[in-house]
């Protein structure tokens, strides 16, 4: 079997790299030692080579401009043809291979499998003996068997391929004068790309300049912190190499952005990066497998082994009864063929690629193949509340001052009036200034809205209802403290634009309520004055901000200051912000998605525990998670905030996190320390998140989510999941299909092994009732292939069945097999034995011995027991009248075609000659079908009764619900 590319992102995942570190740095420099050695032309890499030159050399010596990028298309063009595309895993290998590639590697299928080597050495002996039909018989055979398992092989590699073009990377590219968003694919040496926070790099770079840029450098060099960069170049080195780590004026590509922005030029693309370089090496690596595909493989060892000693043992008695060692040593070899199940490992890697695929076009992409299986086992989850539960599109609702409108009852419903110009108190108007000043929200012509925080911009969007303008044109910022979910607020120092001679300098913030109001010392009056904030005034304010929460709402407090010259500007930090006056409050309603309240229903039914984690405060929280069905029991237990976990020790909260469904005023740091505690209790965490400050807790939980729209290439990086359409519900869609492909792995792992044990089972009673065999060898290769091929291979992709939510997550040790499982197995095997040695025994008392009608009987019965026990397969609980005999068409497909073509095996006169059959009445193919539905008509029973008795047990569990 062919690598699996656990890792879909362009990338590889930690472990790969980390272990491949200590000999990453080493590896890219031996070309450059040796060619040093042999005094030959350096072949240098660029990322080394223009570490040490300054930016405007650099610049133009790949002859393009540093800010406006490279000039004319066809510029572009020349140098892709040169330098290729900027990818470090293209296809280009595989289309040089062509058809003459495949056809080597079908030929060296035949090789590596030293089981079809015995049987092709068993066709030449057989030639030698001059049984000549015997060989061409097993050859054409094992050719029929090669080729299916190639075929299927070849399709799970592309699956495979597929998944790896699900997320691709994207950048800012500078080119002819503009800036624009593009796939990083599309660079070539010469052009300018900007970065900032959160961002991958798209290229190996030449930083032109750069702002308090660190890179986390760890995916290339294990180096787990964060490492400065500049622009300034590297002096050159005496021995003229510089290692990767020294090279502080290039970004590599595939690095990450943890701090600050800048500008780079692009000095090498695709597999001339140092990342590339590393790819190289990387891909001859053994990727490690998903623990299924581990436990798979074990299995199929176990049955090989089982499998062995039952053939041998079959052989010797065989041989010892004195039948013809050749045939016996056929036999042999092809029941060790068939009862391999060396299909098992490819349908487990095609049904988990072809989820993935599946679940992308629902739009959750899983990075990791192991993911899938985590999914099904999840039970918690802890979500995101704005954007992800709600729809991220904040309007202003109400508003409320303290001096207009004094009381909770005065609270101006802003959302349900179109004019407002009646209600502009001095204190009201302020606060809609500082709304706008302290604002990064921008209107776009182009797409005729405005773009930024949704939250900056439900503010702009008010201003004409009060018949206001946006201020900012009046004003310079001088200094800037930017929003971020830790601090809870912006701040913002503007100098207004001479008046009359006189300069006025002053302070704006908006933020958390209880943020800003620790921070006031004093008020605005309704009439422009300003008054000290007394006690009872602070009371007010904080009822009124908990009244506006309680309704869903999210609050903002504003506040302002004068400042004193460029003294104040120059000392603007986060803890200078204090003294404020305090203008008034905003509350902004983010309605939740329609999609969500049904998809937390299904979850909490299926036994999932749903954690909301949120920066908004404790009321609006619980306000939105009982709009959208998050239990909360009471405010107490059911709530946690910020503050209080802080001062918990990690014991204490796994001790109370049982009862949590909302953290409040929450912070990315916090979301670690939620994670470890649920890990700690045993739970299976999915978490989301999207800012570069999550990656920590994304990558503790078992399942890190980011989001596709308003997620940081950091967040994506780390995570195992990302929802394209950052909408909650997709997370149900995702478990709904983990679940699933688990069930359907488990169901043709019932139908594989079942045919299997049948038919290993047949032989070995033949043998020791010292009867002929009932299937030659060229029969037995023929059920290996329905058994291993295209009926397997299609119970793999049977639609979920959307009732496997209410089934609780699978224990995390949970074995596949389970005593279920198996005892399904073991009965079909049962049936099936039972029905065939029925035929072979009624067929063969007419004459005594093994007639070609008689093996013909035989061998149809197996075949069609066989069809019917795949149609049970489908599900292990519903009756295939409830999930329709339509609902999987590659099932019916595949069964239609092993059915059309075990007919032609009965009638064709070169396969009758092959498989030794021959012609069967329709009296006696009705016969057959009949008995062979025995296996799913018996299977529909055992169905009803465990639905009958499930339901019992269910109604059971509801009414002891309710009495609780
Ligand atoms: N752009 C902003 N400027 C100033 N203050 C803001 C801004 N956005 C939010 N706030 C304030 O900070 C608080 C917390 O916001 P934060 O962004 O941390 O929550 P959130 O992360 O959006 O919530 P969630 O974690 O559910 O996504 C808000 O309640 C609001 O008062
Ligand atoms: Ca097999």
């Amino acid at each position: 079997m062919s690598d699996i590319p656990l890792d879909i992102y362009s990338q590889p995942s930690d472990d790969i790299s980390s272990n491949l570190n200590g000999s990453t740095i080493v590896e890219e420099n031996v070309p450059l030692n040796t060619s040093i050695a042999a005094g030959l032309a350096i072949n240098i890499t660029p990322s080394a080579e223009f570490a040490t030159v300054s930016v405007e050399k650099a610049v133009s010596k790949l002859n393009t401009d540093g800010t406006s990028g490279i000039s004319s298309v066809e510029e572009v063009d020349r140098r892709r043809e040169l330098h290729g595309t900027n990818e470090v895993n293209s296809d280009d290998d595989d289309d040089n291979n062509g058809k003459l590639g495949l056809l080597k590697r079908f030929l060296s299928g035949f090789i590596e499998d030293r089981l079809i080597l015995l049987l092709i050495g068993s066709a030449i002996v057989s030639a030698i003996l001059h049984n000549v039909g015997d060989a061409i018989s097993i050859t054409a055979a094992v050719i029929i068997v090669m080729l299916v398992g190639f075929i299927q092989e070849y399709k799970s590699e592309k699956s495979i391929e597929a998944l790896n073009k699900l997320v691709p990377a994207m950048c800012h590219l500078v080119r002819f004068g503009r800036e624009s968003h593009v796939l990083a694919a599309t660079l070539v040496p010469g052009d300018i790309v900007v970065f900032r926070v959160g961002d991958r790099i798209p290229a190996d770079l030449r930083i032109i300049d750069s702002v308090d840029l660190s890179l986390d450098e760890s995916s290339l060099t294990g180096e787990p912190d964060p490492v400065h960069k500049s622009s300034d170049p590297v002096p050159e080195n005496p021995t003229g190499i510089i290692p990767i780590s020294d090279r502080h004026c290039i970004a590599f590509m595939g690095t990450l952005v943890k701090e600050g922005h800048g500008r780079g030029l692009v000095v090498a693309t695709g597999k001339k990066t140092a990342f590339g370089s590393i790819f190289e090496m990387m891909s001859t690596v053994d990727k490690p497998k998903t623990p299924l595909q581990t436990a798979m493989d074990r299995l199929g060892k176990e049955l090989s082994l089982f499998s062995f000693v039952v053939i041998g043992i079959i052989c010797i008695i065989g041989i010892w009864q004195g039948r013809s060692w050749l045939d016996m040593f056929q036999i042999s070899v092809s029941l060790a063929v068939a009862a391999i199940p060396e299909g098992l490992p490819i349908i487990v890697t095609v049904t988990l690629a072809l989820g993935v695929l599946r679940m992308a076009k629902r739009k959750a992409i899983v990075r990791r193949l192991p993911s899938v299986e985590t999914l099904g086992s999840v039970n918690v989850i802890c979500t995101d509340k704005t954007g992800t539960l709600t729809a991220n599109h904040m309007t202003v609702s109400k508003m409320w001052c303290l001096s207009s409108m004094s009381t909770k009852e005065n609270i101006l419903n802003v959302g349900s009036t179109t004019d407002l110009r009646n209600y502009l108190a001095y204190d009201v108007k302020r606060t809609l200034e500082i709304g706008s000043l302290c604002n990064n929200a921008t209107f776009s012509v182009e797409h005729s809205k405005f773009l930024g925080n949704p939250t900056d911009i439900a503010i702009l969007e008010e201003l004409t209802k009060f018949g206001l303008i946006d201020e900012r044109d009046n004003y310079i910022k001088m200094k800037e403290i930017s929003f971020n979910s830790k601090r809870k607020f912006m701040a913002v120092g503007l100098k207004q634009e001479k008046h009359d001679d006189k300069e006025t300098s002053l302070m704006c913030v908006k933020g958390a309520f209880e943020v800003i109001l620790s921070r006031s010392t004093n008020y605005l009056t309704e009439d422009g004055k300003i008054n000290k904030l007394t006690e009872k005034n602070r009371e007010t304010i904080i009822e009124c901000a908990n009244h506006l929460a309680s309704d869903g709402l999210r609050v903002l407090a504003f506040a302002s200051r004068p400042c004193q010259g460029d003294d104040d500007f120059t000392k603007f930090s986060e803890d200078d912000i204090d003294d404020l006056t305090f203008t008034g409050l905003i509350g902004m309603r983010d309605p939740p998605r329609a999609t969500v309240k049904p998809a937390i229903k299904k979850l909490l039914q299926g036994g999932v525990h749903i954690i909301m984690i949120t920066g908004d405060s404790p009321n609006t929280a619980v306000s939105i998670a009982k709009q959208i069905g998050i239990p909360v029991v009471d405010q107490e237990t059911s709530v946690l905030t910020g503050d209080k976990l802080k001062t918990m020790t990690n014991e204490q909260l796994a001790n109370v996190i049982n009862h949590v469904n909302i953290f409040a005023r929450a912070t990315p740091e916090d979301k670690l320390n939620i994670v470890q505690a649920l890990k700690k209790r045993g739970d299976v965490v999915a978490m989301t998140g999207d800012g570069v400050n999550d990656a920590p807790a994304l990558k503790l939980a078992d399942i890190g989510i980011s989001m596709g729209i308003i997620g940081t290439d950091v967040a994506k990086e780390a995570s195992d999941m990302i929802l394209t359409d950052d909408d909650f519900s997709t997370i149900l869609t995702a478990v709904e299909e983990g679940k699933g492909i688990f069930n359907n792995i488990q169901n043709f792992l019932t139908f594989q092994l079942s045919t299997s044990i049948a038919a290993l089972s047949m032989i070995a009673l033949a043998t020791a009732f010292n009867l002929p065999n009932p299937l030659n060898a060229m029969q037995i290769l023929w059920i290996n292939i329905l058994m291993d091929g295209p009926p397997a291979q299609s119970l793999g992709v049977e639609p979920v069945d959307h009732e496997v939510m209410k089934k609780p997550p699978r224990s995390r040790s949970e074995r596949i097999l389970t005593m279920g499982v198996l005892g399904r197995i073991l009965g079909t095997a049962f049936c099936i034995i039972l029905g065939t040695v029925f035929i072979c025994v009624k067929e063969m008392s007419t004459n005594g011995e093994m007639s070609a009608r008689d093996t013909t009987m035989t061998f149809t019965c197996f075949v069609f027991f066989d069809m019917f026990n795949a149609l049970a397969c489908r599900h292990s609980t519903k009756s295939i009248f409830q999930i329709g005999i339509f609902s999987n068409t590659m099932f019916n497909l595949s069964v239609g075609l092993s059915l059309v073509a075990q007919l032609c095996v009965i009638y064709v006169p070169v396969l009758q000659h092959i498989f030794k059959t021959e012609n069967l009445s329709a009296f006696d193919l009705l016969l057959l079908t009949c008995l062979g539905s025995t296996v799913f008509v018996v299977d529909e029973l055992r169905k009803f009764i465990v639905n009958q008795y499930l339901t019992n047990y269910v109604e059971e569990e509801n009414r002891y619900a309710t009495m609780v």
